[in-house]
Parts: C-alpha cells; sequence; structure tokens
C-alpha cells in the first residue's frame, strides 16, 4: 500500500511563487523528485499510515490505515468515511461535508434544568484612594484622552497601577513583564471589566486592549471556585485569526505565569497531530482558552470540551467577529455559555452595522471609547496617499519602496487577494528587492515563521495580518491595494505607531479602488487635520460625475459618453 506523507503534500500543493525563489527552489526541486518516485501522484484516495506520517504511535490511529480529506474551511485533513466517492467536479466533497454537518449538532443546553456552579462576577475591590477621588480630577483626566463613557454605575478609573489592590500573582507580573503605567483604554475599562459589568472597549490600533481583558480575566478566574472533573474553561477569548490567536497566548501566558493557571489556545489549520495534542490539553482543566471559533465549535461538536464553566467571555477584534461569517459561529458557541455570562467585546473600529448586533449578546452594559466615538485613525501615525493611474501603479510602487528600503527596516505590505500577494512578492523578487508573502494558502508554520521570528525587511500580506498583530519593528505600512472598507484601512495601518510609537502609511489608490472607501478615506484624513491632496479630491469627483452621468445616461455607453463629452469641453 502507498504511503503518502500528508504535510509535505500539503506543503507542495500550497506552494506560492515565493518559494520558488533561489534558497527554496532546490528544496522544492529535491521534494518533488522524491515524491514522485514514492508514487505521489496517483488517482484515487489518499491512504497513509498514521504511525509514519503524523509522527506519533499515542494516537488513537497508529497502525490502522484511514482515508483522509482535506477540509477547506478547517484548512487540514479530516477522516473521511469508508467507501466515499469523490465523484466528478468535487461533488464528493459536498456530500462529506453533509455527512459531517449532520454528525456535528450542538444543542443549546436548557439552564433551568442545570445546577450552575457559583459564579462571583463583582471581583473589585473598593480602594479609598481610588474611591476618594476628586470629581474635577477624574474629569480631567477623561477629558485629557478624550474618554466617552456610555452606562451607569462607572467606577473611577485608576490611575496609577499602586492605586488599585491587584492579587499579588498579577503584581508579580506586572513587575517581570516591565509594566508600570496604565494606558487610557486599561485605566478607565479595569475597574468597569473587575466590577463585573459587560463591556466594549473601543480605542485606537496599538492602545493595549489585550491586556485590557487580560488582567481583570486573570483577575475574574483567580476569584471562581476551582475546577472540577468534567469541567471546561472559567475564561474564554475568541479572535478571527490563528497568528491573533497565538499572539494573545503569547501575552497571556507571560500574565498568567505567576499564578500556574493552565491556558490553552486553540486553531486550525495545524495538522492532525497538534489538534490531538490541543484535545489532550482540553482534558487537563485550562482555565482560561483562546481560540478560534470555527476549531472551538470543532472541539465543543465533537464533545472535547464543554463551556459549562464559563463566565468569562472576551470578543477580540469584535466587529469583525459579528461580521464576515463569523457571526453563526459566534451565536452557536455563545448558545453554549451560561446566561449569567460576562461579555466583552473589544476592538479598534465600532461600525454601525455591527453595533445592534452586538446589544443582542450584552446586558446592561457600559460603553468606553477612547478618543472618539467616531471612526479614526491612529494619531501616531503619518498618512500619506500616492493617487496614481492603475496602469503606472506596479512602477511607481517599486520606485518608492526603493526610497523607503533604506530608511525602515521591516516594511508590511498589503495587497488584497492571495493572487495579488503572490504577484507582488513575484514583482519584488523580480526587481531585487527580497520580499516575502503571507496569506491563508500558506502552511501554518511559515505563516508564524514569517510573521514574528525571521528577519525579512518586506513582508507581503493580505488582511490575514491587518488585525491585532503586534510586531514592535514595523515602522512603515504600505496598501499596495487600497482596502475596498476603511475599518480595515484603520486596522491595516495600526500595524506600526504602537504603544505611543510613531509610524508612517503610504497608500497608493487608482481609479479602480472602491470609490466608497475613497470618500470615507477622506472623511477620515480631514477629521483627523491630516493633509488631503487635490488630486484625491479631483479622483473622488471625477468618480462621482461619472456615476451621475451613468444615472442620467442609463443604457448608454458611460465611457464613450465621458471620451466625447472631455474632447468637446
Ligand atoms: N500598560 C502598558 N505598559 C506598557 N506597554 C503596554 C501596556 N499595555 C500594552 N502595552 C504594549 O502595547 C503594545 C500594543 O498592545 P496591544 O497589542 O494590546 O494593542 P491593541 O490595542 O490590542 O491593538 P490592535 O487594535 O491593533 O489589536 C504591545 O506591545 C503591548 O505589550
Amino acid at each position: 500500500m502507498e504511503k503518502v506523507n500528508f504535510k509535505l503534500l500539503n506543503s507542495l500543493l500550497k506552494i506560492s511563487p515565493a518559494s520558488l525563489s533561489p534558497p527554496y527552489s532546490a528544496w522544492f526541486l529535491s521534494t518533488v523528485i522524491s515524491k514522485i518516485s514514492r508514487g505521489l501522484f496517483h488517482n484515487g484516495s489518499w491512504k497513509y499510515t498514521k504511525e509514519e506520517d503524523c509522527g506519533s504511535s499515542n494516537n488513537n490511529f497508529s497502525g490502522e490505515e484511514k482515508s483522509y480529506n482535506f477540509d477547506y474551511e478547517e484548512d487540514e485533513f479530516i477522516e473521511r468515511p469508508e467507501n466515499f466517492n469523490y465523484g466528478i467536479n468535487n461533488q464528493g466533497v459536498q456530500k462529506e461535508k453533509e455527512i459531517f454537518n449532520t454528525r456535528r449538532n450542538i444543542r443549546k443546553p436548557n439552564w433551568q434544568n442545570i445546577k450552575l456552579k457559583a459564579l462571583k462576577k463583582n471581583v473589585y475591590i473598593n480602594t479609598p484612594h481610588i474611591e476618594n477621588r476628586s470629581e474635577e480630577e477624574i474629569e480631567n483626566y477623561r477629558k485629557l484622552y478624550n474618554l466617552t463613557l456610555q452606562g451607569n454605575n462607572i467606577p473611577n478609573p485608576i490611575l496609577k497601577l499602586s492605586d488599585y489592590e491587584f492579587p499579588k500573582e498579577v503584581v508579580k507580573s506586572f513587575k517581570n513583564m516591565g509594566i508600570e503605567t496604565l494606558t487610557p483604554i486599561q485605566a478607565q475599562g479595569w475597574p468597569v471589566v473587575l466590577k463585573g459589568h459587560d463591556f466594549i472597549g473601543i480605542g485606537q490600533t496599538g492602545s493595549g486592549k489585550t491586556l485590557g481583558y487580560i488582567v481583570p480575566g486573570l483577575v475574574h478566574v483567580l476569584n471562581q471556585p476551582p475546577l472540577e472533573e468534567e469541567d471546561g474553561p472559567i475564561g474564554l477569548v475568541l479572535a478571527p485569526t490563528r497568528e491573533l490567536v497565538q499572539q494573545i497566548h503569547d501575552v497571556s501566558v507571560d500574565m498568567f505565569t505567576e499564578s500556574h493557571l493552565k491556558i490553552i489556545c486553540l486553531y486550525g489549520g495545524c495538522g492532525v497531530n497538534i489538534k490531538n495534542k490541543q484535545i489532550i490539553s482540553l482534558r487537563k482543566w485550562p482555565h482560561f482558552c483562546i481560540a478560534t471559533p470555527s476549531r472551538l465549535l470543532d472541539f465543543l461538536e465533537i464533545g472535547a470540551t464543554n463551556l459549562n464553566r464559563c463566565t468569562f467571555v472576551v470578543l477580540d477584534e469584535a466587529d469583525r467577529m459579528l461580521n464576515m461569517g463569523f457571526e453563526p459561529q459566534i451565536r452557536r458557541i455563545v448558545k453554549q455559555i451560561r446566561p449569567d455570562r460576562q461579555m466583552l467585546m473589544w476592538s479598534a473600529t465600532w461600525p454601525k452595522q455591527v453595533q445592534k448586533l452586538a446589544h443582542n449578546f450584552l446586558l446592561n452594559f457600559i460603553q468606553l471609547n477612547v478618543g472618539s466615538s467616531e471612526l479614526y485613525a491612529n494619531s501616531h501615525i503619518k498618512q500619506e496617499i500616492e493617487v496614481c493611474e492603475p496602469f503606472a501603479k506596479q512602477d511607481r510602487f517599486v520606485q518608492k519602496l526603493r526610497e523607503l528600503k533604506s530608511e525602515h527596516e521591516k516594511i508590511l505590505v498589503f495587497a488584497q487577494t492571495k493572487v495579488q500577494v503572490d504577484f507582488v512578492v513575484n514583482l519584488l523578487n523580480k526587481k531585487s528587492l527580497f520580499a516575502v508573502g503571507m496569506h491563508s494558502d500558506y502552511i501554518q508554520k511559515s505563516r508564524e515563521y514569517v510573521l514574528k521570528r525571521a528577519n525579512i525587511p518586506i513582508l507581503v500580506a493580505t488582511d490575514i495580518a491587518s488585525r491585532g498583530i503586534d510586531v514592535s519593528d514595523i515602522t512603515i505600512v504600505i496598501n499596495y491595494d487600497f482596502p475596498p472598507c476603511i475599518e480595515d484601512y484603520v486596522h491595516r495601518i495600526g500595524r506600526t505607531g504602537r504603544a505611543g510609537k510613531t509610524g508612517t502609511s503610504l497608500s497608493f489608490i487608482t481609479s479602480d479602488d472602491n470609490m466608497n472607501a475613497i470618500k470615507d478615506l477622506i472623511k477620515l484624513l480631514e477629521k483627523g487635520n491630516c493633509e488631503v491632496s487635490q488630486s484625491l479630491y479631483n479622483l473622488s469627483k471625477r468618480e462621482k460625475e461619472l456615476k451621475e452621468m451613468k444615472r442620467k445616461f442609463k443604457g448608454f455607453d458611460v465611457h464613450q459618453y465621458s471620451r466625447f463629452r472631455n474632447k468637446f469641453k
């Protein structure tokens, strides 16, 4: 029976053009040749023996032979039923999904019939120093940082770390992590969350929102009765991408070390072996869990964990989580969580479309906006815009990059699609500007590597890297393609200018870009008192006129009319 190394097959199928550049091409060729010689490229279903290819003999399937199939949602191989038939045009994949969908069904628990464990929601300690602060001092602080608050019974902010009696484990972690001051979103957010309120925290990119929920999350867990057998995690953080989940996990581990509480992270796209490790970690009674929604749902559906003890729930990048297809998953997960939970939502952007939806999940919440209740970009970022013709964009981009390369150590470039990322990487490598790409087709290990560990001067990515990712040495962000929605622009450029540092963004804009986003960009720049070039105004005006003409001359060839009009103007 033929044996296939799935990890390598996966890498080969998903190989990006960037990997064909000199350092990788030799490895690529040798791998292809060795795979051909082992009979990799055969028709029919893939078979492998787990012991060899998963590298572990401790899993359930050691020694036995099973068929596996690639799950595009989970981005990894999943077990396939015996006698499974692919059929023509992947009809089989569809059928397989149906089979698995029916197998995986979780019901909403009937909370009235379940005896819930005791919950201590308000873990705030009244500290005279904070309570006795004058109203004037508090007002001044809120005005200074432009804090807008909505809701009732709002506690005073914690202005200094020494003002509040944090548990000793937390104080030790602060020392280890070198945290001496609070950012405004932490100063006002922490007491609200510690009091047990549901909360929406909106603050600019890089303003410290992660610790904004991790610190009160840790205090919450420390105040709950200990976990017992069969209990799931007490704290749960949901985030949209694997990279973000891993990053939040890293920050949380630093914070939780002194308290010896267990913290785990769950994400897909990492192969069966890691999935098994994740299941094992779930069985070791973790106190806190950071997860992507689909992977957590998967584990809930196979019964690997439950959320009966979960009382502290966080949606990071909440607007993203309630949008773009995540919302049904979030609903299904939240149904599994007891109704008297505490729920928090955090983001740098809070578009109107998701606001109403968010309120469905929260009870008597307090909302904090740091900066402004309207959309705005981090004021530490210098925003530059370059308007050009679509055909001139490539050359202009390469020219600009050559100029910027000497000034900036690490440059992050955003392109709109995976194909576009590969195209830009190829373009730059051909021009001897060494660049590496990152998008969802890259294997997880290489995604982690290029983001955090590698010394790569130019990284080209899709929006997968736009939210929450905290890489300290990115000093410039370039939008090769302008995003179709302004919130994505704010998050993308927010990868620079973090934690009070300054940064620069450069965006290329052509008439091919989404004009609604351009209009929003003009508003954003005007609100932030940034200079708006005449060419940007002209572009927006020209498109407005064209739209107007299209409306008037419906059925006519508008472009022909436009040329005609320009000729005789
Ligand atoms: N109190 C603090 N003192 C010093 N540094 C801090 C403090 N809080 C956060 N930071 C640092 O600020 C940086 C940005 O924090 P974080 O990633 O939490 O930002 P964010 O608001 O979540 O950004 P985004 O909206 O992009 O997700 C991190 O490197 C973090 O270590």
